[in-house]
């Protein structure tokens, strides 16, 4: 049987159904990392057998090829989210595109680099924050894979999964890098940075940290049955720190570089622990649809249908 190809209770002995929607729970799997890397990272070390290949979606295609590797002996996909040369904007990105390429591709979890400006005192540029909430302020993209031919309401009032924040907290303490776990991440439609009265208000929602991409990417992770979670890993102040400066490019790069190689190394340690083989997602994210869809089989739209083939494969196998 092919590496995570759900069993049923006739081929796998001694198992039985538990009932959630008809789906079996005992299924083994091995899991296969994809990697977003977001603005400074375009690239990853220490992958073995590298190769990019041009991933196509019904979507479009996803911002650049993605690269396949080994980690350790883990199977990796990484994608560049603004493409190599960072040519992409977070209003441009084809999100849909991007989450449908790295499901195509096998991944199972996604874990996801961001540069983020910090919204507390508490969190200085060069520290990274296990995000474990968002705060959807885009307005201008595409949110959802699923729409008029097949109508599906996934839950995200827990956004991430917090199996992948419990081991990347357990990396980050072991090779000592500044983390706060749990935090909130406003996602702002950008390109522009905001106004200090925007990021004044953000403050005062309790948000921690502000950045412009990791919505829709973490709604279209969840349709499409992925653990996803968020380093978000802080270059700024934003405009509201009286004593700072306000953020600019330049400044945020300069701060990413170091922040890049810090990610690199989160990144190694992360993956060999990601990558064992285990059971089911214990918070469900890879049982999202299960009671989602609320289109009956003989009113959806076969066109759509056919998009939705890697995203909401499981569902479509079971019916
Ligand atoms: C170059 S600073 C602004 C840019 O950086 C962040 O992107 P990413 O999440 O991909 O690292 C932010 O959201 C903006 O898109
Ligand atoms: N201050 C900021 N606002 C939005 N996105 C960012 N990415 C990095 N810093 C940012």
């Amino acid at each position: 049987m092919p590496p995570n190809t759900r069993r049923t209770v006739a081929d796998t002995p001694g198992i039985t159904s538990c009932g959630t929607g008809g789906i079996i729970m005992a299924e083994r799997i091995q899991p296969v990392i994809g990697i977003i890397g977001g603005s400074g990272l375009y690239d990853i070390d220490g992958l073995e057998n590298k190769e990019w290949r041009r991933v196509e979606t019904p979507w479009g295609l996803p911002s650049d090829d993605l690269l396949f590797g080994t980690l350790d002996g883990v199977q990796c996909v990484f994608l560049p989210r603004h493409g190599r040369g960072h040519r992409l904007s977070p209003s441009h990105l084809n999100y849909r595109a991007n989450i449908d390429a790295m499901k195509r591709a096998g991944c199972t979890d996604i874990l996801s680099l961001s540069a983020v400006g910090s919204l507390k005192k508490k969190l200085p540029p060069g520290h990274f924050v296990i995000v474990d909430q968002f705060i959807d302020r885009s307005f201008a993209r595409e949110k959802s894979f699923f729409g008029d031919g097949c109508v599906a309401h996934v839950s995200v009032a827990d956004p991430v999964c917090p199996r992948i924040g419990d081991v990347v907290e357990q990396a980050a303490k072991r090779l000592s890098l500044p983390y706060a776990r749990g935090g909130t991440y406003l996602v702002m439609e950008g390109p522009q940075f905001s106004t200090r009265a925007e990021s004044e208000l953000y403050r005062s929602w309790g948000c921690s940290v502000i950045g412009m991409t990791n919505m829709p990417e973490a709604k279209l992770a969840r349709e499409a049955e992925m653990c996803y979670a968020t380093v978000a890993m802080v270059t700024d102040y934003d405009c509201w720190h009286e004593d700072h400066d306000h953020v600019t490019v330049d400044a945020v790069i300069r701060v990413l570089r170091g922040n890049a190689e810090k990610a690199r190394a989160l990144v190694q340690a992360v993956v060999p622990v990601l990558g064992q083989e285990r059971g089911p997602c214990e918070a469900g994210c890879d049982r999202a649809l299960d009671f989602a869809i609320t289109t009956p089989e003989d009113h959806r739209d076969p066109a759509l249908m056919a998009k939705l083939d890697a995203v909401a494969g499981r569902m479509l196998r079971a019916a």
